[in-house]
């Protein structure tokens, strides 16, 4: 008799779902942070999921004409909608992030606003901040040049104030001094916050943000003296190509003074500079918001991948019957626990520490406004590391939930291949995820070099205190392992940096050892994060439960990979490793019957995820044939091209070999 197998595979997610052991709807809630939280979501998601316009399932398929044109109605469709239904800021953000298509809006509200409200003074955010508000203007952040993005003071771009004019003429003096990435630049952007290097009075004083106007407000053609456009297709099809990533050159450019923004410093009538008292470093405050920011993406970049591969191993089967009866889910296969749970604790490891960054980021924000800038140091240490360790291990472990999902993780219908695309560049922006461990490094450095004038380190850094004890201590598998090895790492390098002839050059050679250190010293801070998480009171029916386990899973696992690191610094011995590898595999077991309700928490709908692998009713093999006769391939049965250049081959085949 013909089983029915794909009605069986439905079975088998209802069947996942009635053996988890925790109330799943309360995990919802821990999962988004309120009951509130999760109707919001809940609401905006289903408004996207409900409306034809942001349809996306077609989205690899469009040219990158038709794509950047399919944004641009999407982000107005989106905007008439929030104007229409009156929306919050928190709920057009929610509606923006479940329209998931990459554009021009997200440069806009993400960094042009953020730029003029932390570097624009009162004057300035009252002038720009409605028109940006209303969308009478369009504003990018035009930072990056062709020939430099990290080294931010290497910039060329000039800024030259004329005391007769009372004008400052922006100007790219070489091809590498031309603004090269910004997003929203290439076609949408009206204005731009353009970083260029002020010079008054025949000095040159360095970076500073101005805000020029682009584009006609008119007709939308290029001001006199601009040249833009868009730099060009990127990695993968549909992917990050809606957005219109773009280069600009100026000649010659005048701006009002005014145009300068001047919270930080100000230029006079006279052309004199005036610096404010605010630590200059607050000029890269919006990459400080937008880092920080980026830490909480990683977690939904990370679960949706991870909850596409847990409902679809709990679908797909292989092997593991020789007569004919069932075969094994792949979920229960022991590799595909040890490959897939770590990913799953440490999407809810990353959605934690996001919370927490979110929280430092508001009270370091707090604290500046009363011109205290204690914390400033702490809030660039923890959003610089965390962004790179996050964004690192969130694009390798959608690339790992691709291999999970075996050839059908492949196709683009599963989802993965532009969830990859779209993620992987999260390496990249923001700051370069080395360079900016080595700025972790830096402050690593200095901390264990005011260790003995005992100056005690504080926040994240404050374990480093307990240098005497962490030195010297032998371990139990727990947060103290994690801070030895940390500081032991860090000591290491300061010790090694210290024999070298200078400072500069003992950092350069060391700087290999030194990225280790950083991360060893941000995992700590995830793992402490998440410690602190499972012991607050955490209502519903043994939600506490399953995220003690994911917590010591990501502990655990982590580490497990950098055994090497907690055996080179003698934080554990080799027997402790050993079990701790062992406890490691008791705890997948534990995990395995919640799986699949664990991702459900996540509460996406199937139109976010965008994956017929990971379809809430796990309706897998149909949607996939489905899927494959909508491609524009199938459209014909006879391709295109078979009479040029199949029919000729063909023929003369046959009469080769009638010969
Ligand atoms: C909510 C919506 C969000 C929307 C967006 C969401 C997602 C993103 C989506 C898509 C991406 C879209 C946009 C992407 C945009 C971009 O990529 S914008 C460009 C980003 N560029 C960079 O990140 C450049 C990286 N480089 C730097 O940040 C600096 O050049 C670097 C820090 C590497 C070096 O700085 P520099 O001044 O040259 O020298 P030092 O290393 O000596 O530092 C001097 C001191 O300043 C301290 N410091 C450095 N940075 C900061 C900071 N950000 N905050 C506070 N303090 C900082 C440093 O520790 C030194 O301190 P000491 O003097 O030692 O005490
Ligand atoms: C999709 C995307 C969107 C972007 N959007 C914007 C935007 O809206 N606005 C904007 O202004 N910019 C934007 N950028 C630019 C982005 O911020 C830069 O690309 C990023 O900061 C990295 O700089 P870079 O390209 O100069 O890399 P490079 O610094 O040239 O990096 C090349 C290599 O050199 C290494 N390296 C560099 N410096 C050091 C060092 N000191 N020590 C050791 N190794 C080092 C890096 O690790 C890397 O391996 C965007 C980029 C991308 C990919």
């Amino acid at each position: 008799m013909a089983v029915d197998h794909a009605a069986a595979e439905v079975d088998h997610l209802a069947a996942e779902r009635a053996a988890a052991r925790f109330d799943v709807e309360a995990m919802k809630i821990a999962w988004a942070g309120s009951r509130h939280a999760v109707d919001v979501a809940d609401r905006m998601a289903r408004l996207v999921a409900s409306d034809p316009v942001f349809r996306k399932d077609n989205r690899t398929m469009l040219s990158r004409k038709d794509l950047f044109k399919d944004t641009l109605r999407k982000a107005a469709h989106a905007w008439k909608r929030i104007v229409e239904l009156r929306l919050t800021e928190e709920e057009a953000s929610l509606l923006r992030q479940y329209v998931d298509q990459p554009g021009y809006v997200d440069l806009h509200w993400g960094m042009f606003v953020p730029a003029i409200k932390g570097q624009g003074t009162e004057e300035q955010q009252k002038k720009w901040l409605p028109l940006a508000y209303k969308f009478q203007i369009i504003g990018c952040y035009a930072q990056t040049e062709l020939g430099h993005g990290s080294n931010v003071q290497g910039l060329e771009t000039t800024a030259t104030f004329d005391p007769m004019t009372d004008e400052f003429v922006i100007h790219s003096p070489t091809l590498t001094s031309s603004k090269w990435w910004p997003g929203g630049l290439g076609k949408a952007s009206t204005h731009a916050v353009v970083y260029a290097r002020l010079i008054t009075e025949g000095k040159d004083y360095g970076i500073h943000g101005f805000i020029v106007q682009l584009r006609s407000l008119e007709d939308h053609s290029p001001l006199p003296g601009v040249t833009l456009g868009d730099i060009g297709g990127k990695f993968g099809s549909g992917a990050y190509n809606s957005m219109d990533n773009g280069v600009l050159r100026f000649d010659h450019v005048r701006i009002p003074r005014d145009q300068m923004l001047m919270r930080l410093s100000q230029v006079t009538r006279e052309g004199k500079y005036v610096q404010s008292d605010v630590p200059k470093q607050l000029l890269y405050g919006t990459m400080v918001y937008v880092r920080q920011s980026i830490v909480a993406d990683a977690s939904k970049a990370l679960s949706r991948a991870v909850c596409i591969a847990v409902r679809y191993s709990a679908i797909r089967k292989q092997f593991g019957s020789q007569d004919g009866g069932p075969e094994t889910q792949v979920l229960n296969y022991r590799t595909q626990q040890s490959r897939l749970f770590p990913l799953l604790a440490s999407a809810y490891a990353f959605r934690f520490v996001g919370d927490w960054l979110n929280w430092l980021y508001t009270d370091v924000t707090q604290k500046l406004e009363v011109k205290d800038y204690s914390t400033l140091q702490e809030a660039h240490a923890c959003t610089a590391g965390l962004k790179a360790v996050t964004t690192s291990a969130t694009a390798d472990a959608i690339e790992e939930c691709r291999k999970l999902c075996g050839g059908h993780g492949y196709l683009n219908s599963s989802g993965l291949p532009e969830l990859f695309a779209v993620y992987v560049p999260a390496c990249t922006y923001e700051g370069d995820n080395v360079v900016l461990l080595l700025q972790v490094a830096r402050i690593l450095m200095k901390t264990v070099s005011q260790l003995t004038s005992g100056k005690q380190p504080v926040g994240t850094m404050a374990y480093m205190g307990k240098v005497q004890h962490l030195m010297q201590s032998k371990c139990a598998v727990k947060t103290e392992a994690f801070e030895a090895r940390a500081l032991r790492m860090a000591v290491n390098c300061a010790q090694n940096i210290g024999q070298a002839s200078n400072q500069e050059e003992g950092f350069y050679e060391r700087s290999p050892d030194l990225l280790e250190a950083a991360v060893a010293h941000i995992q700590l801070i995830i793992v402490t994060k998440f410690i602190e998480k499972v012991h607050q009171d955490i209502p519903g029916h043994g939600v506490k439960e399953q995220l003690q386990n994911l917590c010591n899973v990501y502990a655990l696992y982590t580490l497990h990979k950098h055994l090497g690191d907690f055996l080179a610094t003698g934080s554990l011995t080799p027997k402790q490793g050993a079990l701790a590898n062992e406890q490691l595999g008791k705890l997948y077991a534990q995990v395995r019957p919640n799986a699949v309700a664990l991702v459900d928490a996540f509460n996406y709908t199937d139109h976010y995820l965008g994956s017929v692998l990971g379809r809430y009713d796990g309706n897998v093999y149909p949607a996939l044939y489905e899927e494959a006769w909508k491609d524009p391939l199938n459209e014909t049965v006879v391709p295109e091209g078979y009479h040029e250049y199949l029919r000729p081959l063909l023929k003369q085949q046959l009469k080769l070999s009638r010969l």
